[in-house]
């Protein structure tokens, strides 16, 4: 084929009655979803809207069916978008993250939500909780785990003394970057700022190229990089959005020291999500303080073959409470198994709560 001014003008034409169709077939769409609102309406007037199952198992069909040449990732991420902007037909969703604006949080909220979706920076974890927990939000997004840094203890505490269920889970590729001003000296700096754990996540790189700045923990990425605008000789750590937030530059690009670095965030809201094909299963548990007990609770997954994802303990805050495990597990409470296993679990354990039932993340 040539560059030919003909070829092109074809192309062109082609592309033009491509997107009338694509056009049509987007507002069609649209229809149908206005009209599941009205069905919803009719049949529940306190009706839930967003369907996280329904979501996750329309994002799976379409990456299965995709025939490229997109890869599945990204024509995931366009109906992502169709469908946030069709739910804000049936019902604007407002979502509480973990702020201030700019974070990985808030990239996380998108990532689920998308565009359409009404998003609230909070000050700190217990705030998201607290808000969602009021009906001033319909979900909240914080973040649970690092792959390089572990567990964000304060979002598992916050678990313990609320109702909040997990509603889903949301994956994200943690990329760093040594962020400066226009006005920092870049051969002075002297000073950089993050959030610990991404201090954390990029100590090797700051060993090697900073040994000598002192390492300073703010709250956020984002505020790290609100606060070097006014001083010279500073740099922050943080995040695509925050340097496109706060008009800065990159220094260096993917500065993490291991390059599968990626957080888990938790969707939470206060709705039972029914099952969407692939799930997970959060739960806490409390058992008393005696010899076997870990083994105890773990032997009924072992003996029904359910695939544990995670189990993290905590201390626990109350006296009655001795060990607290927090566990994922593949599947769904309201599949036989699954509560055959939570019965036995029961049994054995001094107290069980579950967090929630919810889509594998699929983005
Ligand atoms: C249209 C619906 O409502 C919402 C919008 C969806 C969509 O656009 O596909 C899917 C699930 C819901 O969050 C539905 O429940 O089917």
């Amino acid at each position: 084929m040539t560059d030919s001014p003909t070829n092109l003008d074809s192309l062109r034409e082609r592309i033009d009655s491509l997107d009338n169709e694509i056009l049509r077939l987007i507002s069609a769409r649209a229809e149908c979803a206005k009209q599941v609102a009205e069905v919803k309406t009719k049949s529940d007037p306190g009706a839930v809207f967003y369907r996280p199952e329904r979501e996750a198992q329309v994002l799976r069909r379409i990456m299965e069916l995709n025939p490229g040449p997109l890869n599945s990732e990204e024509m995931a991420r366009l109906f992502r978008e169709i469908m946030s902007a069709c739910l804000a037909l049936e019902q604007p969703t407002k979502v509480a993250y973990l702020g201030p604006e700019g974070t990985f949080t808030q990239q996380a909220a998108l990532k689920h939500f998308g565009e359409s979706a009404v998003s609230m920076p909070m000050a700190a974890i217990d705030e998201v909780f607290r808000e969602v927990e009021a009906g001033a939000v319909n979900y909240g997004v914080v973040p649970v785990e690092n792959s390089t840094e572990g567990v964000v203890s304060h979002t598992l505490d916050s678990f313990m003394d609320s109702s909040i269920r997990i509603c889903g889970e949301v994956v994200l590729r943690i990329h760093h970057h040594l962020l400066v001003a226009d006005t920092t000296l870049r051969d002075k700096v002297s000073r950089v700022y993050s959030h610990p754990q991404s201090l954390a996540q990029c100590r090797k790189w700051l060993d090697a190229h900073y040994p000598r700045a002192e390492r300073v923990p703010v709250s956020s990425n984002a505020e790290a990089a609100r606060m070097i605008k006014s001083e010279w000789h500073s740099a922050a750590i943080a995040g695509d959005m925050a340097a496109k937030l706060y008009g800065l530059e990159k220094v260096a690009e993917k500065i993490e020291d291991r390059p599968d670095n990626s957080t888990r965030f938790l969707i939470i809201g206060s709705q039972h999500v029914p099952m969407s094909g692939e799930d997970k299963t959060s739960i806490v548990v409390a058992m008393r303080n005696q010899p076997g007990a870990l083994h105890d609770l773990l032997e009924p997954f072992h003996r029904h073959s359910i695939d544990l994802t995670r189990l993290e303990t905590r201390p626990s805050r109350t006296g009655v409470w001795n060990y607290v495990f927090f566990i994922d597990f593949k599947g769904h409470v309201d599949e036989p198994r699954v509560a055959a296993v939570l019965e036995e679990v029961r049994l054995r354990a001094s107290e069980v709560k579950v967090l929630g039932s919810y889509p594998v993340g699929v983005l």
